[in-house]
């Protein structure tokens, strides 16, 4: 039996059915965060499968159990701001094209849009996508590029900054992760229930998608600066054209919907996140920055422990 502030893990694959049924039949779930998922633009024209397996196969197993139970969960899921691919139209909003993915995770991120339709068609499941613009901060992807230029600053390695074809700056809607946690709590609270019993509907349920980004794009090049500025190090940039992997040149979300619906309101900028990421960084690695000198010099502790 679960305590009051008690937080009960499992670890297991999506994949595995055997698993997701026994975890049903212990919690009768009213509302599930889906945030599970193969990502990564890039990695996508590495292993393919792993997209098609976690984004895809994994998603559809979870909601075949989510249908049959009863009573059926509302679903809170990731999605992804890669949907909105080669659309030019800025700010990003929900009405614009999501048909033309520019990468393999993006395609499987906008099936999943697609399957979450036919969930809530066939089946009366509440389905919530939330589209993420480029989220950072502390306990971060190391494969995203904020993460890895950090690392390959401090040990005097150089790194590619992205320029367009055109010679354009590649810019990105970076989100600091505490406003993406107060939009996946704002979409959960306000999920209405799903209408179907037993993998039959009753009547019309909820079927939602919303941008959760920071409306507030910033050049890459950008990014490194305000890095080397906490960092305390120039970094080595070579500014080279992007390759053909699966990135876009821009991102930018109109964040309007998730604001109605919700109160969806991202309030860190870049500079103000990524010291929040540097602070935590030079103290989970044990590592000397700016930042980290910055605060020893006010007596705070740095975040993070030791690695
Ligand atoms: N970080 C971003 O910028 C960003 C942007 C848009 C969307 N998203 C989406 O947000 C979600 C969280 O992303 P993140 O950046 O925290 O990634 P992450 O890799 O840190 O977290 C994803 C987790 O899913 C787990 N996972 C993958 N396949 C699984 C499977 N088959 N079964 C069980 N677990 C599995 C991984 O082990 C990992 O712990 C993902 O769905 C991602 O696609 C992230
Ligand atoms: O919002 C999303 O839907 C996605 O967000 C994130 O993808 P991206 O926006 O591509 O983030 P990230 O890799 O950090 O590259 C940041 C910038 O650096 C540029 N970039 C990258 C590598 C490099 O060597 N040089 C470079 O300039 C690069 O061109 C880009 O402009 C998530 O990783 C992904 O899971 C997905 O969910």
């Amino acid at each position: 039996m679960l305590l009051k502030n008690q937080v009960f893990i499992v670890d297991g694959d999506l994949n595995d059915a055997v698993l997701l049924a026994k975890l049903f039949d212990v919690v009768p779930f009213s509302h599930i965060l889906h945030l599970a998922a193969q990502a990564g633009v890039r990695y996508a024209m590495q292993n393919p499968q792993s997209y098609v397996s976690s984004n895809i196969a994994g998603f559809i197993n979870l909601l075949e159990i989510a249908k049959s139970a009863n009573p059926q969960p509302a679903i809170v899921w990731a999605s992804s701001s890669s949907v909105y691919g080669l659309n030019d139209k800025v700010p990003f909003s929900e009405l614009h094209r999501t048909d033309r993915p520019a990468s393999l995770y993006a395609a499987t991120k906008k099936a999943g849009e697609e399957i979450a339709h036919t969930y809530n068609h066939i089946y009366g499941l509440s389905l919530t996508g939330l589209r993420f613009f480029t989220v950072y901060g502390p306990w971060g992807r190391p494969d995203m590029a904020y993460f890895f230029f950090t690392k390959d600053i401090l040990q005097g390695k150089s790194i590619d900054v992205y320029q367009t074809q055109e010679g354009k700056q590649v810019a990105r809607d970076f989100t600091y992760i505490d406003d993406v946690v107060k939009g996946c709590v704002g979409a959960l609270d306000t999920a209405e229930k799903s209408t179907g019993s037993g993998g039959k509907k009753k009547k019309p349920a909820q079927l939602r998608v919303y941008n959760l980004g920071n409306t507030s794009p910033v050049p890459v090049g950008q990014l490194v600066s305000i890095l080397e500025s906490l960092l305390g190090k120039k970094a080595k940039k070579h500014v080279v054209g992007m390759p053909r992997n699966g990135d876009v040149p821009f991102t930018h979300a109109n964040v309007s919907l998730a604001y109605r619906d919700f109160g969806y309101k991202p309030s860190t900028d870049l500079a103000s996140g990524l010291r929040k990421f540097v602070k935590w960084y030079s103290g989970y690695y044990g590592v000397e920055t700016r930042v980290k000198k910055e605060i020893q010099g006010a007596g705070e502790v740095p975040e993070g422990g030791s690695a």
